[in-house]
């Protein structure tokens, strides 16, 4: 797909506060500055790839571009589902990522427990994909070990 890989970097801000945590997923949301900063051609939709908090690890993640249907959001987001525990919040900190691959469109379900079904079966999707060597090679990316701000999306 076009504008992948795609590389991003930017501060974690509060979300709609659905409790998306209480779930078990909960998405790290980007502010209103790096959205606006995306292609906008970029396709709304569930997408994979690598990301990393701060200068910590580098880990699998899942993203949702767009306005999430079931929830008919009337602003567009971008929010990171890092599969990985966490010990703390990290709200305020830089995310960095990199998106490698597309899973499917953004979708309405008949009830929360679908969306979180769907969202499960991305998580696995990701890991597999994530683990094919066209994937992997992009979580050593030098995007990860450059230090924070010296890097504008996309370059
Ligand atoms: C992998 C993944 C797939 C998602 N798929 C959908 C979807 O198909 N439809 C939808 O309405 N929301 C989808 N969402 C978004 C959730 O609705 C959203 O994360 C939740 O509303 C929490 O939002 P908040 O961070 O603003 O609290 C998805 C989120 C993730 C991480
Ligand atoms: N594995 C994780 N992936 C993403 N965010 C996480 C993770 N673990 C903890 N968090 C924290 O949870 C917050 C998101 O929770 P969420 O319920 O989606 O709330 P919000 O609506 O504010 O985005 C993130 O901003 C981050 O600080
Ligand atoms: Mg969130």
């Amino acid at each position: 797909m076009r504008h992948l890989p795609y590389f991003c970097r930017g501060e974690v801000v509060k979300g709609y506060g659905r409790g998306s945590k209480e779930l078990g997923i909960p998405t790290a949301n980007f502010s209103e500055q790096v959205v606006e900063s995306f292609p906008s051609d970029i396709p709304t939709g569930i997408y994979y790839g690598w990301a990393c908090v701060g200068n910590g690890d580098v880990h699998k993640m899942v993203l949702s571009i767009g306005w999430n249907p079931f929830y008919k959001n009337i602003k567009k987001s971008v929010e990171t589902h890092i599969i990985h525990t966490f010990k703390e919040d990290f709200y305020g900190e830089i995310l960095s990522i990199v998106i490698t691959g597309y899973i499917r469109p953004e979708k309405n379900f008949d009830s929360l427990d679908a969306l979180i079904l769907a969202i499960q079966e991305d998580i696995e999707e990701a890991k597999r994909q994530l683990d094919l060597p066209e994937h992997l090679k992009l979580k050593e990316d030098n995007f990860f070990h450059l230090p924070e701000g010296k890097i504008v999306n996309n370059h």
